[in-house]
């Protein structure tokens, strides 16, 4: 059973937000490509807009599965659905931050087919393998189309033979474009126009001692050429190559390569400047993930310890430790933070960021390479991560009658904890122990981009009776979709007005605020 093992059971914390983060397929496969006419255009939830002026206007529209929505961009059908939702749960006031809606994307994995004459980089047509290009895609950042354009005319230039999937041969199979507006040394307000691009080429060969490795050479040395610091259009960050043999429809192998340019790869996000290797996870929004986070971080109190589930390279555990940091003065008094996933490769940026947070970040951090549940379902969390949570309460009770939750003992353990094992404070793929149940989390806090699953957890869970939905809010990840990514706060307790309810004295009195909880 679970794994999350709620940290500093050590220190009167306010309280430990669990945080999980959790992506249908739906939403993390990468959209379309191009320049909008008019760039970078921020909406807030209160600007009201003529839906004509939300409108994508894109010329792959229906010929690409990308995007299944032409109007209204600023906001999908979905956020009356979902606040109609929360209204139903007691939250009246749910929000929906309608974020960039043209030139959003700045991660896309796109599948290379067709011929070197003429080649096709872009989506699979809905419900097929057949792929669509989409050189002008309104969703893309400009510059992964221009890099999307450089690429095609390298592929005819050099003769590269793009994948075909039937046979398996041919040479190059995907390539994975990743905007970064890391720069320093132009002014904030020019960054996201000015993003450069690291380009991933998926190479159909074991590793670089194949037959055809001095094409892809070729195909690197011409992408920078014409790209690089020394081109005139210089958006091209670096190039990588990754060795892919595999007849299924992984898109990376596990051998990466990096051939020119930067090997680093940062962005500046949640206030934290955060490393990103191209195997590892990243937002394919990253602005309007920046929003998220800064709304995320006034729902973590300082000195709370929190346990990031799903947690890819860090991002969000690492924007908490860094902005939720604790007074230095009181040494038990620190933030922890512990970051669970399922991807190895991701552990290796999540060091590097942590190597580059603020010196005055002094929080017990550590990340761990397991499964946050034994049991994955496909969507939403898994069922014996909720299971867990609804035995929470059963532990607490437990651990309130255990010597370990006296306050003498609390007192005797208020030393810096970072000088204990960290790896040892962490049972993860164990059950929970009374000792570790000492500190129960307070906050859960669920970030989704699947919907239905969101409803169905977090219906799951409010029956459970031991959290209440404090807050929720919406965002704009992925406009042109009916995706909306939601950012819910859960507290441990049942409404006030239920517990009354309960109590049957006051019964008649009580308005229904929470009639399905
Ligand atoms: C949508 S990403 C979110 C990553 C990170 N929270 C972020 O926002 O950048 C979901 C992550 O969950 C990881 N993951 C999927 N199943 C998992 C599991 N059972 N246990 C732990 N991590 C898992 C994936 O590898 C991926 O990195």
């Amino acid at each position: 059973m679970p794994l999350f093992l709620l940290p500093n059971r050590l220190l009167p914390l306010p309280s430990s937000p669990l945080i999980t983060c959790h992506a249908s397929p739906a939403a993390l496969r990468s959209s379309p490509s191009s320049p909008p006419p008019t760039l970078p255009i921020l909406l807030d939830s209160t600007t009201s807009v003529p839906s004509l002026s939300c409108a994508l206007q894109c010329p792959h529209f229906q010929s690409c599965s990308g995007c299944s929505h032409e109007l209204n961009l600023h906001r999908p059908i979905i956020v009356d659905e979902a606040d109609h939702f929360f209204k139903t749960l007691g939250v009246s006031d749910f929000d929906f931050e309608s974020c960039r809606l043209w030139g959003w994307r700045s991660r896309a994995k796109l599948a290379v087919r067709g011929s070197s004459m003429k080649p096709l980089i872009g989506l699979y047509e809905e419900g097929t393998h057949n792929v669509v290009d989409i050189p002008h895609c309104k969703a893309h950042h400009p510059n992964i189309n221009a890099a999307v354009e450089l690429l095609r005319q390298g592929i005819t230039k050099l003769n590269i033979e793009p994948f075909d999937e039937d046979e398996g041969t041919g040479e190059l199979r995907y390539v994975q474009m990743a905007l970064t507006t890391y720069n320093t040394s132009i002014p904030a307000s020019g960054r996201y126009k000015n993003g450069k691009v690291q380009v991933s080429l998926v190479w159909n060969s074991r590793n670089e001692n194949s037959h055809n490795f001095e094409k892809l050479n070729a195909l690197a040395n011409f992408l920078w050429r014409n790209g690089g610091p020394r081109s005139d259009l210089r958006f091209i960050h670096s190039v990588w190559a990754n060795f892919q043999t595999s007849t299924n429809n992984i898109i990376f192998g596990n051998r990466w390569r990096h051939l020119l340019g930067e090997s680093g790869f940062w962005e500046h996000v949640g206030g934290i400047d955060m490393s990103l290797a191209p195997s590892s996870f990243g937002q394919a929004n990253t602005r309007a993930f920046d929003i998220l986070l800064r709304k995320l971080q006034k729902y973590v109190p300082y000195g709370a310890s929190v346990t990031d589930l799903y947690a890819g390279a860090g991002a969000i555990g690492l924007s908490l430790a860094a902005t939720r940091k604790c007074r230095r003065d009181p040494g038990w008094f620190k933030t922890s933070v512990k970051c669970v996933e399922v991807n190895k490769e991701s552990k290796l940026s999540f060091e590097k960021t942590v190597e580059r947070l603020p010196n005055h970040v002094d929080s017990s951090i550590s990340w761990h390479h397991a499964d946050a549940s034994d049991i994955l379902l496909e969507k939403g969390l898994d069922a014996s991560l909720l299971d867990a949570l609804r035995n929470i309460s059963s532990l607490e009770r437990k651990a309130k009658s255990s010597p370990e939750s006296s306050d003498s003992k609390v007192k005797d353990e208020k030393r810096p904890w970072v000088l204990r094992s960290l790896k040892d404070s962490v049972q993860i793929g164990s059950k929970p122990t009374l000792e570790d149940s000492g500190s129960l989390p307070q906050t859960l806090i669920y970030i989704s981009c699947g919907w239905e699953s969101f409803k169905e957890d977090c219906m799951t869970l409010l029956s459970s009776k031991k959290w209440r939905l404090q807050k929720a809010h919406g965002f704009n990840f992925f406009p042109g979709t009916q995706s909306i990514e939601v950012l819910a706060v859960f507290k441990r307790g049942q409404a006030a007005s239920l517990k009354k309810k309960k109590s049957g004295k006051k019964k008649k009195r009580l308005g229904r605020k929470h009639p399905l909880i």
